[in-house]
């Protein structure tokens, strides 16, 4: 009979669970042109006879949280994501039922919506036609920005956004670059452009002899214009995307003179799913938070002055 050496302790082991916790996968289907996103962030708690593992550390009743994690990817290709709760069922079921020790499995979901960017000229556009079936603005996110300074002789006005999340979910490619001993990124020909917008646009509006702008309608124009250009942008890069959508605001809006954008480059890396037999398809993607790319520019009116501030929280 061995002794235990330590001494009896009056501790217990009270409520306790593990899992992996914020998986965020994006689901793409692919219905011809038209693409549907499911875009979720899954937390799974396991609970059960786990007391082993936290007494001994005896992993004989652990189901790897990377398998928890793997377990959400494979179910987004195999069963697809028909809503959070089908998915979450889904999920808590194939848990409890296929490992004894595990008694209870939680799983918490958030869904982030997203909504079609409507086109320049959707509408008069025959249906089938592929713009505005690949390209999303997340819902509910953005706030509108504005600095007015005035020095008892001059305005200057610069308006803008933040939060504003755009994603293309094809039309975008990233090749041809420098690759140097340090690069292992592989060159994409078909990948999913995402971007979380900041943007400020300074107006040429600076006395107040003159008509003010509409102030309104110059927001929700420039917002339009920001957003189909990204939407009908077949984009090489996130530097050529965000140049389009500076011209584009310049273009169409004469009452600014000067657009600063800073993106994120929001990566969304395929998940392989391989090594538990599946085929991912451009279908199943991991949506990285960090690191990004961080993609900056100024765009101006030929002959108009840079001063928006390079860092836009500054501003
Ligand atoms: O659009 C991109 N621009 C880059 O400069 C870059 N760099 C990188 O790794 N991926 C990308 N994507």
């Amino acid at each position: 009979m061995t002794v235990d050496p330590r001494p009896a302790r009056p501790v217990v082991l009270g409520q306790n669970q593990y899992g992996k916790a914020e998986n965020r996968v994006v689901r793409i289907t692919r219905d011809g042109a038209t693409h549907h996103i499911k875009d979720l962030n899954v937390s799974v708690a396991l609970s059960g006879d786990m007391d082993d593992v936290h007494h001994s550390g005896s992993n004989a009743n652990v189901l790897p949280t990377d398998t928890t994690k793997n377990t959400v990817y494979a179910f987004a290709k195999e069963y697809g994501i028909e809503s959070a709760e089908q998915f979450g069922i889904h999920l808590a079921r194939h848990f409890v039922t296929s490992q004894e020790p595990i008694r209870t499995a939680r799983i918490r979901i958030e869904e982030y919506g997203w909504e079609r960017i409507a086109t320049s000229d959707a509408g008069s556009r025959p249906t089938g036609a592929d713009e505005g079936r690949h390209s999303f603005v997340r819902t509910g996110q953005e706030t509108r920005l504005t600095q007015i300074t005035y020095d008892g002789a001059a305005w200057e006005v610069v308006s803008g956004l933040k939060d504003l999340v755009v994603m293309n979910s094809t039309n975008s490619e990233f090749w041809g670059y420098v690759k140097d001993k340090y690069t292992t990124l592989q060159e994409a020909h078909d990948r999913i452009l995402a971007t979380q917008v900041a943007g400020r646009w300074r107006f040429n509006w600076s006395d107040d002899e003159q008509q003010m702008p509409p102030w309104e309608e110059s927001y929700e124009q420039t917002r339009k214009h920001l957003l189909q250009a990204f939407a009908e942008t077949y984009s090489l890069s996130l530097q050529q995307t965000l140049y389009q959508m500076g011209a584009r605001i310049i273009d169409h809006r004469g009452e600014i003179d000067e657009v600063r954008f800073s993106l994120p480059n929001k990566h969304h890396f395929l998940v392989d799913l391989e090594p538990f037999g599946l085929k991912n398809d451009n279908e199943v993607y991991y949506a990285a938070d960090r690191p990004y790319g961080l993609i900056e520019a100024t765009v101006l009116r030929e002959g108009c002055e840079a001063r928006i501030p390079v860092d836009l929280t500054n501003l």
